[in-house]
């Protein structure tokens, strides 16, 4: 199929094929605030991750209760001073846009096959499975615990290599912070999950001005299948996620990153944190970019709820039954993207 970018770089258009209309009735602006605003009422947390890092006891005491307010009542939150460097971030973007930019063949040489294939390149989600398509194009590598890179644009390994490092550091003491606030050892969740392999999946989306934006998509309502995604845009508005029943907006601070809870965190911590449903909407003015590193367990973990957290005897039964994280990837093959009803099959409680 052609790519979104194709599309909307087709000289005078004036409206988008019909394939990618979607019906009305489930409308994206039916939005309650921006979540972004600091000092509103219903602000996304901010945290500041310097703070886990090099921070006193106390002051880590209170980033850790911070991290487990923000897991249990948003399942989104934004960190600042994360370790990440800010030029690196920049060019990550930049080299971004310039894979998105090389002509239709050079990327379809990574057209999607499998959802295992370490790099690849497509449009909407499974297009095989949908009705209707998304105004998403996307690239999406393997870069853990084997590392891959499109070979063009040639500075696009270096830059990926780095990034990705610099990134699995901040997860590793993301992870040690929030299996502390679970009331678990520092390392319960690296090793619950095998970290030192885990699958980790690096993911650019493409949402390219789109002429009549209130009829297309750029992704429904889903929640991740991973564990942690570490979200990275380019600062136009576009994700809104869904808190306490209502939609918000969320535009990140500069410099910062976005992190939510997946599927695999909410079955460890035996439903306390749960993923949270969010969505894309597309505008017609900027072509806007988001990054996401979607951290998950190894392919061969089998992921249940934490024994420290169950008990049968008690209220604590086990939530949801256990699953290798590799199966679980692999009915998204066979799956649309929608709500969270990946995880629900697994769910043992209703
Ligand atoms: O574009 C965004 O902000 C969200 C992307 C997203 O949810 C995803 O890639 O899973
Ligand atoms: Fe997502």
């Amino acid at each position: 199929m052609a790519s979104v970018k194709s599309i909307a770089d087709s000289p005078n258009l004036t409206s988008i094929p019909s394939s990618f209309i979607f019906a009305t009735d489930d409308s994206f602006d039916d939005v309650a605030a921006d979540a972004s605003l600091q000092g509103a009422e219903d602000s996304i947390p901010i945290i500041d991750l310097s703070l886990l890092i090099n921070g006193t006891p106390q002051q880590r005491a209170k980033v850790v209760n911070e991290l487990g307010k923000a897991c249990e009542d948003w399942g989104f939150f934004m960190v600042v001073n994360h370790g990440v460097e800010e030029k690196l971030m920049k060019d990550l973007m930049e080299i971004c846009v310039e894979f998105f930019e090389l002509k239709e063949e050079e990327k379809r040489e990574y057209e999607t096959k499998h959802v295992l294939d370490p790099i690849r390149y497509g449009t909407s989600f499974n297009p095989k499975m949908e009705k209707a398509f998304f105004w998403r194009d996307y690239l999406k590598i393997m870069v853990h615990p084997k590392f891959h890179a499109p070979t063009k644009p040639t500075r696009f390994r270096g830059i990926l290599e780095e990034y990705c490092t610099s990134v699995r550091e901040m997860t590793r003491e993301l992870l040690r912070g929030i299996s502390e606030s679970l009331g678990l050892e520092g390392c319960f969740l690296e090793k619950a999950t095998d970290l030192e392999s885990s699958l980790i999946l690096f993911a650019a989306n493409l949402y390219p001005p789109c002429p009549q934006p209130e009829l297309a998509r750029g992704l429904p309502s889903h929640s991740d299948l991973c564990l942690l995604t570490i979200l990275l845009t380019n600062q136009i508005a576009g994700l809104q996620i869904l808190h306490h029943d209502k939609w918000f907006n969320v535009n990140p601070i500069p410099n910062s990153f976005i992190i939510n809870v997946g599927d695999q965190l909410e079955i460890l911590s035996n439903g306390k944190y749960e993923s949270v449903l969010h969505r894309a909407k597309v505008n017609d003015k900027a072509t806007r970019i988001s990054i996401g590193m979607a951290v998950g367990p190894s392919h061969e973990t089998v992921v249940g709820p934490a024994p420290q957290l169950v008990n049968e005897d008690t209220n604590n039964p086990p939530m949801f039954k256990s699953i290798k994280y590799k199966d679980y990837m692999e009915i998204m093959q066979s799956s649309q993207l929608q709500e969270k009803s990946i995880l629900d099959r697994f769910r043992l409680h209703l």
